[in-house]
């Protein structure tokens, strides 16, 4: 690919003249929001072409100096809307937004965070319209963001990082807004969905830290409130939404066990369709996200569990919030989406899993469904992984490979009573590097009975996913897109309107690179071949996981 000038042109139609204007560079500024205008100059975080940060590399020459990814790197403004120059062609067909989340700001001034999950939110937006690509990120006005941009350090616990308490007095304080989950975050870092009524939320474990945007202007609108009276402090990262629900589980840690949950578009009340107790250990097991088939959802309950007294630690352990029970067993759940009841409950070999891919029921000849299938990016049963995405681990790769072994872990989960189910891998491993996280499948196919899988793999030595897989779950056989220091994110598909082939479309991943640099990248689904790129005015922090709003 021949390099690019890279050229800023505000034509962006999301950007409301009222609340932004550009400066000689072309880019864009914000005016400021109330809560920020209340701060002390320099207690601000500075705007579009400032600096945001002054612990991290500023500048591709720093990025150069330092040797630091721009993945792995905090972002450096906190916000920017601008076109970009497409190289190559994107498809007139490819109309509407993809919205990324992921935690972006990883340091409070000279207080640098721990681990890949502390940062607080920053979305990316890409806007796709008659061959052009409108580009803007931003952070998400979380109460724990704006906390700790006005106090100048942590307010909330975020995943690995809690406040000092000043004082005794405050260490009290603090243990019991722990158990009222005052102070936990609400730092919504971790995915965006489009729900079926249009409301686009951005997501992480706390439910406190379901927040409302704006996807064109990234606008924080506020607080996702459930109006139901389930309580409870978290749930799976990653609910199931369709046009017409959303599912999720909501884990108890007093009883152990889970609810299963579903709200209908246009409503904030979720109401529960049946419970699951735990077999394995007196706490549940890590619920980051869940399969479901046409009429089933599959509980995990992983032998990786909720900790209450790593909870209380003020300094993380290599397992976080979290304690590995290989003891008491590794289990899935199958609750039946119609009547409530469990209809299964097996004994699978230990597993852990960040990501399940998707699920389908299996049919006998007459068509009675005697088993479920479930994919998921598995880690061999490998906790270390979790401390693997330690920012220092991430930023310090040396040649040597470090990143544990994945693959596609399929369980059988049959539904004839039998009390054990199977985990497999479904495809070898070395198609894919070894390595595998970060997938998506073509949602039509959510449910049903797929043949392809995308996510980040392997290209070995390497210390994290660095490339993009296209796994074939039918020939068994993955096709690879790598480029030398690059770190993709999540490649997510998007199918072309009316489409009939299940791999019809495009798969968009955001690229950061090793000088610092950073693309939007845009391959064709089918061939797994790159058809467009873009390049960012400066490299983006890693994110996580994204959503399509189409353009109508
Ligand atoms: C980014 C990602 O994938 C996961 C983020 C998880 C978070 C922020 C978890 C936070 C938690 C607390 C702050 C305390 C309670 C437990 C737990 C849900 C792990
Ligand atoms: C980045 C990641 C999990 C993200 C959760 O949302 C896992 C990476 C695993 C590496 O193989
Ligand atoms: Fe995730």
């Amino acid at each position: 690919m021949a390099s690019l000038a890279f050229s800023p042109v505000n034509k962006a139609p999301s950007i409301k003249p009222e609340t932004t204007r550009t400066n000689r560079s072309g880019f864009v500024k914000a005016s400021l929001p109330s809560w920020r205008k209340r701060l002390p100059e320099s207690h601000r975080v500075n705007v579009a072409t400032e600096t945001l940060v002054s612990s991290q590399p500023t500048t591709i020459e720093e990025v150069d100096r330092t040797g630091k990814l721009a993945a792995w790197t905090s972002v450096r403004h906190e916000r920017w809307e601008g076109e970009l120059v497409v190289e190559g062609q994107l498809p007139l067909w490819l109309k509407g937004t993809y919205l990324r989340n992921g935690p972006g700001l990883w340091n409070i001034d000279e207080y640098n965070f721990r681990h890949l999950f502390d940062g607080y939110a920053t979305i990316v937006r890409l806007f796709f319209e008659n061959g052009r690509l409108i580009f803007g990120h931003r952070q998400i006005e979380s109460e724990a963001y704006k906390a700790a941009m006005k106090n100048r350090r942590l307010c909330y616990r975020e995943f690995s990082e809690v406040p000092k308490p000043v004082n005794f007095l405050s260490y009290v304080g603090e243990l019991a807004s722990l158990f009222s989950g005052s102070s936990l975050t609400d730092n919504a870092n971790t995915g965006v969905v489009k729900l079926g009524d249009g409301r686009v939320v951005c997501l992480t474990e706390t439910i406190k830290g379901s927040i409302q945007i704006d996807p064109e202007t990234l606008d924080t609108k506020g607080k996702f409130e459930y109006t139901d009276n389930l309580g409870g402090l978290i749930h799976s990262a990653h609910p199931i939404v369709t046009e017409t629900e959303f599912i999720t589980l909501l884990p108890d840690l007093v009883q152990p066990g889970y609810s299963v949950v579903r709200m209908e578009p246009g409503s904030n009340e979720r109401k529960v369709i049946g419970r699951v107790n735990c077999r394995g250990g007196p706490a549940p097991g890590w619920v980051h996200s869940f399969p479901v088939t046409e009429h089933y959802v599959i509980v995990p309950e992983m032998p990786l569990r909720y900790c209450a007294q790593n909870l209380l630690k003020a300094e993380p352990t290599p397992l976080y919030k979290f304690e590995w029970h290989p003891e008491g067993g590794s289990y899935v759940h199958v609750v039946c989406k119609a009547s409530g009841q469990l209809v299964a409950s097996v004994e699978v070999p230990l597993y852990v899993t960040f990501h399940f891919i998707n699920a389908y029921e299996e049919v006998d000849e007459e068509g009675r469904v005697i088993a479920l299938i479930a994919d998921c990016c598995e880690h061999n049963a490998d906790t270390t992984i979790l401390d693997k995405l330690r920012l220092q681990t991430l930023r310090s790769f040396t040649g040597v490979d470090i990143l544990p072994d994945a693959r596609v872990g399929r369980f059988r989960i049959p539904l004839d009573g039998s009390p054990v189910g199977e985990l497999k891998a479904a495809v070898d491993p070395d198609e894919h590097g070894r390595g595998l996280d970060m997938c998506s499948i073509n949602p039509a196919y959510l449910g049903k009975k797929y043949r392809y899988a995308y996510a980040c793999g392997a290209q070995r030595p390497c210390n994290f996913p660095n490339t993009l897989t296209k796994i074939d779950l039918v020939e068994k056989k993955a096709k690879n897109w790598h480029e030398e220091g690059a770190v993709p994110s999540e490649p997510f598909f998007v199918a072309r309107p009316g489409a009939t082939e299940e791999d019809d479309g495009v798969v968009i991943s955001v690229i950061s690179c090793k000088n610092g640099e950073g693309y939007a990248l845009i391959l064709d689904a089918s061939s797994f071949e790159e058809i467009a790129r873009a390049k960012f005015p400066y490299g983006l922090p890693y994110g996580l996981h994204g959503c399509w709003v189409p353009k109508e």
